[in-house]
C-alpha cells in the first residue's frame, strides 16, 4: 500500500479538468472549491444519516458526536468561502460563459443534505432525473424521516408529549411550524438539569441551523462580489434568490421556545 494508492490520487487529481479554452489561470479554483465542498458535502451526508440511525436505536450520546463532526465540517465549509472571495468580478466574467446552464441546484448532495435537515420539496426531485446515482440518493433523503423526526420520536418514546400528528406526519414534505411542541419545548428549557439529555439535543440542532445559515450567508455575499445582481446560471434571480434562503429555518419551534422563557 502507498500514499497515492490508498487515497487514489490518480483519480482524484485528474478530475480538475477546466474547459475555458484559453484556459483560464482562475477556473482550476472555481473547481477545486466546488469539489473540495462536494467531499465535505459527502462527508456531512455520512454523519448525518449515522445520526440518525443512532437516533432510532435510541443512542444519544454517539448520535450527537456526529452532530459535533457536522458542526466542525461546516465551519470548514464557511471559512472556505474566503478562498473564493479571490476570485474578482473580472476574472469571473472571463470564463463563467463555459458554464452554461450549470448551477448549485444540480448539486445533489447539498440537496440531500437539506431534505435530511428536514426542508424537503418534492420537485427538486426532478434535476436529477437524468442521473440515476443522484436521484437515488437525494429519493432517499426525501423518504427518510429527517434528523428532527428522529429526534422527535426518540423524545416520544422517553415519555415526552409529542403529538401523534408530528410523529404520523408524511415526512416527505417539508417541516411546517408545529405550535404544539413549543410548551413541550418551553418545559425542557425551564429545567434544564431534569432534561439534560433532551435540552443538549436542542441546542445542538439550533447549532448546526445556525452554521447552515452562515454558511448561506457567505455564499451569497461570494455571489454579490462576483456577480452583483445578474440572474443565476440556474435561471433563478440570483443574489434575491439567496437572500430570501436567509429566511429558512429547519427547527423553528426551537427558535419560537426562546420567546417564550420567562425572564
Ligand atoms: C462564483 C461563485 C458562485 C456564484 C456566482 C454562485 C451563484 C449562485 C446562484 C446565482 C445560485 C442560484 C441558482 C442559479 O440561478 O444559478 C446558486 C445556487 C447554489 N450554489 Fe452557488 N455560486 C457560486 C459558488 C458556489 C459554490 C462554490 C458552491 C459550493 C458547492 C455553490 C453551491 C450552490 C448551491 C448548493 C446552490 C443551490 C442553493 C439552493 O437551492 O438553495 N455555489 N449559486
Ligand atoms: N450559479 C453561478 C454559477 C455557479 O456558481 C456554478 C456553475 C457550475 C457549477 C457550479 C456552480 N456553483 C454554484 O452555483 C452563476 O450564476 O454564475
Amino acid at each position: 500500500m502507498s500514499y497515492g494508492g490508498y487515497l487514489d490520487l490518480g483519480t482524484l487529481l485528474a478530475a480538475q479538468r477546466p474547459i475555458s479554452r484559453p484556459e483560464h489561470h482562475d477556473e482550476l479554483l472555481f473547481i477545486i472549491q466546488h469539489q473540495t465542498t462536494e467531499l465535505w458535502l459527502k462527508l456531512v451526508l455520512h454523519e448525518l444519516e449515522a445520526a440518525c440511525a443512532y437516533l432510532r436505536a435510541d443512542e444519544l450520546a454517539p448520535a450527537l458526536k456526529c452532530v459535533a463532526r457536522v458542526k466542525h465540517i461546516q465551519k470548514t465549509l464557511t471559512e472556505q468561502w474566503s478562498v473564493l472571495a479571490t476570485l474578482t468580478p473580472t476574472e469571473y466574467a472571463q470564463f463563467r460563459n463555459v458554464l452554461g446552464n450549470a448551477s448549485g441546484f444540480q448539486s445533489y448532495q447539498y440537496r440531500a443534505v437539506e431534505f435530511v435537515l428536514g426542508n424537503k420539496n418534492a420537485k427538486m426531485l426532478q434535476v436529477f432525473d437524468a442521473d440515476p446515482v443522484a436521484h437515488a440518493v437525494v429519493l432517499q433523503a426525501l423518504e427518510q424521516p429527517s434528523l428532527y423526526d428522529e429526534f422527535l420520536r426518540l423524545l416520544a418514546r422517553r415519555g415526552y408529549a409529542v403529538p401523534a400528528a408530528v410523529l404520523d406526519r408524511d415526512v416527505t414534505l417539508a417541516w411546517t411550524f408545529q405550535p404544539e411542541l413549543v410548551p413541550l419545548f418551553a418545559s425542557i428549557y425551564a429545567n434544564p438539569d431534569e432534561h439534560w439529555a433532551a435540552y443538549e439535543t436542542c441546542e445542538e440542532l439550533v447549532d448546526l441551523e445556525d452554521n447552515f445559515q452562515l454558511w448561506r450567508f457567505r455564499h451569497l455575499k461570494t455571489v454579490e462580489r462576483i456577480i452583483g445582481s445578474k440572474t443565476g446560471t440556474g435561471g433563478s434571480s440570483g443574489a434575491p434568490f439567496l437572500r430570501r434562503a436567509l429566511e429558512l429555518t429547519f427547527f423553528p419551534e426551537l427558535f419560537a421556545v426562546r420567546t417564550e422563557i420567562p425572564g
